[in-house]
């Protein structure tokens, strides 16, 4: 794992928006499309905020979630209508969105096709992650149902349930997140860093984001 350290928040969400089209540029120079997978939740907006307008061939460049919460897009806790409202605009508008939520009243009902979907994205070029305070990262979380089906099985996608998720979830398994080409992980925030630092010393069973932090680029802000 490496670590970066910023002075602030906003100077970080920057300069990772930078990084990622840059890595997406590199991508698209040597294939004719490049995949990129990136965190819902509290912490990406104002990256997408940047990376929307990056100058880069978007047409070619397929976008995707890496967990999504079974909510309607209309929800405020869709993790899709976040991306729709901050990433997929501006120039990123032209890029191909992969979903990862169908209306269904249950994730299981949509996951062979959801998984199919995702096949030709594989592996995914660019990656950034996020985490929760319990150590969860996606939408593996420390206590749920099928996390040992997340953490070593063969499957694409995993639907699940857990303790400290209100809704159930549909993430990208640990075997998707490790087999990235490039990986990054974004915190904010002393309570995040403290539980980096207690995951690094953690089985993944307990600390699921312990899964993916090999050759991870962690990115973080104490503000
Ligand atoms: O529920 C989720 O949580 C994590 C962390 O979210 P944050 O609000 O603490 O930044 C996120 O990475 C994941 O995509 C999301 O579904």
């Amino acid at each position: 794992m490496k670590l970066v350290e910023y002075p602030d928040s906003e100077m970080m969400m920057m300069d990772l928006a930078d990084t990622l089209a840059s890595e997406l540029k590199t991508c698209l120079l040597m294939h004719d499309h490049a995949s990129l997978a990136v965190p819902g939740g509290t912490t990406p907006g104002p990256i997408f905020d940047s990376l929307c307008a990056a100058d880069l061939d978007w047409a070619r460049v397929h976008v995707m979630l890496t967990d999504e919460r079974w909510v309607p897009e209309t929800s405020d806790r869709s993790n899709t209508r976040l991306l729709r409202d901050r990433l997929l605009t501006s120039r990123a508008a032209a890029a191909t969105y992969v979903p990862l939520y169908a209306d269904a009243e249950t994730p299981e009902e949509k996951l062979p096709e959801l998984a199919q979907g995702l096949v030709s994205e594989l592996p995914i070029s660019v990656m950034l992650l996020g985490m929760g305070a319990d150590m969860h990262t996606a939408s593996i979380f420390p206590g749920a149902d099928q996390l040992d089906h997340a953490l070593k099985g063969d499957d694409l996608l995993v639907a699940m349930r857990a303790p400290g998720a209100p809704e159930p979830r549909i993430t990208l398994s640990a075997k998707v997140l490790k087999s990235a080409m490039s990986r990054h992980l974004v915190i904010i925030g002393g309570e995040k860093r403290e539980a980096l630092e207690r995951a690094r010393h953690l089985p993944p069973q307990e600390a699921p984001v312990a899964a993916i932090l090999s050759d991870t680029t962690v990115h973080w802000a104490e503000r």
